[in-house]
């Protein structure tokens, strides 16, 4: 049973017709009916129970049923009348569990004998028409606010038609503590709703209502969570329930199959759905992009081969590779080699996690971008080498690829990369670019690392460079060295100011503080180590290249450089236009 999945249609966007399609297209078993999509529908309830079955969607819960409990006697009154015509609705609609969350009512007193004496009243008028009532303590309840609290006055209340209704939000958001939910009998947790976060010093009913997130893209630990109610014995459907502000814009057909995913990777990993293991990756095998050749050489690379039937050139420097291909028009990343122990078996998981497959090993990214499995070195057999002579100036290859997302795919990028390919998302930051706040993500393992950035807002006309550039960032042992080579070799190295090296000055007591300034270097460190690094102009409209030095087993990317070198690019991009 746990294998059943719903999701509440107040997480897609569009008319209550819009929401269901997506759910069912995705592949749900059921939904959560919220309220006011059932409002401000059309449809009568029995023509919303056909349109369930005709999709193939159960309804598993209908919601919220607000402030009930712990009122005067005149308030409990018109709030039985108004469940009495709920209950009638839910038998029209077919559906035979309701939520009732916790108080917030101002008419509400704090008293458990009271509530679980008129929950138990409302268990009976429910129970009598076979519905079962779930009660959920909202993170916000007046009285009731964690759900120990609210499954004390459950037990207090004894009647069968009565259980309570666990929502990792508001169970996580208080860091209240799980594992009490393994002393709660599984048949009394009437229903399980699922949603992450991320982690934000704020009103939690702010929290809620805006930032909820699908598991995997947040904070919190919802394999643990859900761990726990499982060893409780809960068998209902695993039902997301996340109020977001992008999901509630954006075309519910995919946040519906992104939805889907969330719960794919977390029945994986609860151990009640098997599916391939996400084999391990070996490193980049290639960037495929689009820049003139001379660019490339002038890096130090040479032209390695020619694809035997496309129009790409393969061009290489120590094991750093870039595809060069003719008809991808943007200039972007149109494409990722990924080294892979079994790419076949990269395939098969990256499609039970819902990536559109693009080729035998190969499947779409969220903002598009290919992602393609490598075997060691047999990709190769569809070049023709050149036969030049390998050389070099010391690139020896891959170390990371930023993807610039567009905003609205960012949480689903990294729930993508986290689930289909293994890797560890890693803590969010944000920087003040020039043109806005940008959010930074990387996703990594040992081998492959990816730097996911997106700007918070992107409004108007005076915001240039839309969509914002991606990077390939190559990795060498001696930055300064590489840095002198290129310039002498007449590379479109980008300039850094003054100030930056004077700042750079004032914060650390560097030996080769004048050589960082003279080729332009930037430098960060931190307590994992040092990191040398430095850009090309912008080569096009949409990408540049960058070459790092890790040191010391150095982690980040030197995200604190990044606003300097974004101005820069600016400037330069503004010089060139005059
Ligand atoms: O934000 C709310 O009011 C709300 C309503 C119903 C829920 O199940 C919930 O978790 C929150
Ligand atoms: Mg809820």
């Amino acid at each position: 049973m746990s294998g059943d999945t719903a999701i509440a249609t107040v997480c897609l966007s569009g008319t209550l017709e819009d929401k269901l399609a997506a759910a069912a297209a995705a592949g749900f078993g059921g939904v959560e009916i919220f309220e006011n999509d059932l409002i401000a529908s059309r449809r009568s309830p029995s023509e919303i129970r056909r349109l369930c079955a005709d999709l193939g969607l159960r309804i598993d819960l209908y919601q919220p049923f607000r402030d009930f409990e712990a009122v005067p006697p005149d308030v409990l009154r018109a709030n039985l009348r108004r469940a009495r015509r709920k209950f009638d609705l839910m038998a029209e609609l077919g559906a035979d569990t309701v939520l009732v969350c916790s108080s917030v009512s101002p008419d509400a007193v704090d008293d458990d004998d009271l509530a679980a004496s008129q929950l138990h009243e409302l268990a009976e008028v429910a129970g009598e028409r076979g519905i079962r009532v779930a009660y959920e303590a909202l993170a916000w309840g007046r009285f009731v606010n964690t759900y120990e609290h609210a499954w004390r006055i459950v037990r207090r209340a004894d009647h069968a038609a009565l259980g309570v209704c666990l929502d990792s939000f508001h169970i996580l958001s208080r860091r209240s503590d799980p594992r009490a939910i393994r002393t709660i009998p599984g048949e009394k947790i009437f229903f399980l709703q699922l949603a992450d976060a991320p982690l934000l010093d704020m009103d939690v009913l702010h929290w809620s209502r805006h930032h909820r997130l699908f598991p995997g893209q947040g904070a919190f630990d919802l394999a643990t969570f859900t761990g726990h109610v499982l060893a409780a014995g809960y068998r209902g459907p695993l039902s997301l329930e996340v109020f977001n502000d992008v999901f509630r814009q954006a075309d519910p057909r995919p946040a519906a199959v992104d939805a889907m995913r969330s719960l794919v990777a977390l029945r994986e990993s609860v151990g009640t759905l098997e599916i391939p293991p996400a084999p391990r990756l070996g490193g980049h095998a290639f960037a495929e992009l689009s820049v003139p050749g001379t660019v490339l050489e002038a890096l130090g690379f040479v032209r390695a081969a020619t694809h035997r039937s496309k129009p790409v050139q393969l061009w290489q420097q120590g094991s750093a590779r870039v595809l060069v291909n003719e008809t991808t028009r943007d200039g972007a990343v149109s494409a990722l080699g990924l080294v892979s122990a079994d790419p076949a078996g990269s395939a098969r998981r990256a499609e039970t996690l819902l990536a559109p497959e693009r080729g035998p090993s190969s499947v779409a990214a969220p903002d598009g971008t290919e992602i393609v499995f490598c075997g060691n070195d047999e990709w190769l057999r569809d070049f023709v080498p050149s036969g030049a002579a390998p050389s070099g100036v010391g690139i020896t290859g891959i170390d990371h690829i930023a993807l610039t997302q567009p905003f609205d795919h960012f949480d689903e990028a990294t729930l993508f990369y986290r689930s289909v390919l293994g890797l560890r998302p890693e803590e969010v930051s944000e920087f003040a670019a020039p043109f806005g706040l940008v959010r930074s993500r990387a996703v990594g393992d040992q081998d492959v690392r990816l730097t996911l950035d997106s700007a918070l807002v992107r409004r108007g006309e005076w915001a240039p460079g839309v969509p914002s550039p991606q990077h390939v960032a190559f990795a060498c042992e001696d930055a300064l060295a590489v840095a002198r080579a290129l310039r002498g070799r007449g590379a479109p190295l980008l300039d850094i100011p003054g100030n930056y090296y004077d700042d750079l000055d004032a914060r650390f007591d560097l030996p080769f503080a004048a050589e960082l300034r003279e080729n332009s270097v930037l430098y960060d460190r931190d307590s994992s180590g040092e990191f040398l690094h430095f850009c090309t102009e912008l080569i096009g409209a949409r990408v540049f290249f960058e070459v790092v030095q890790r040191i010391g087993g150095y982690r980040g990317y030197g995200v604190v450089n990044t606003p300097v070198y974004m101005t820069a690019h600016r400037e330069r991009r503004l010089s060139l236009a005059r």
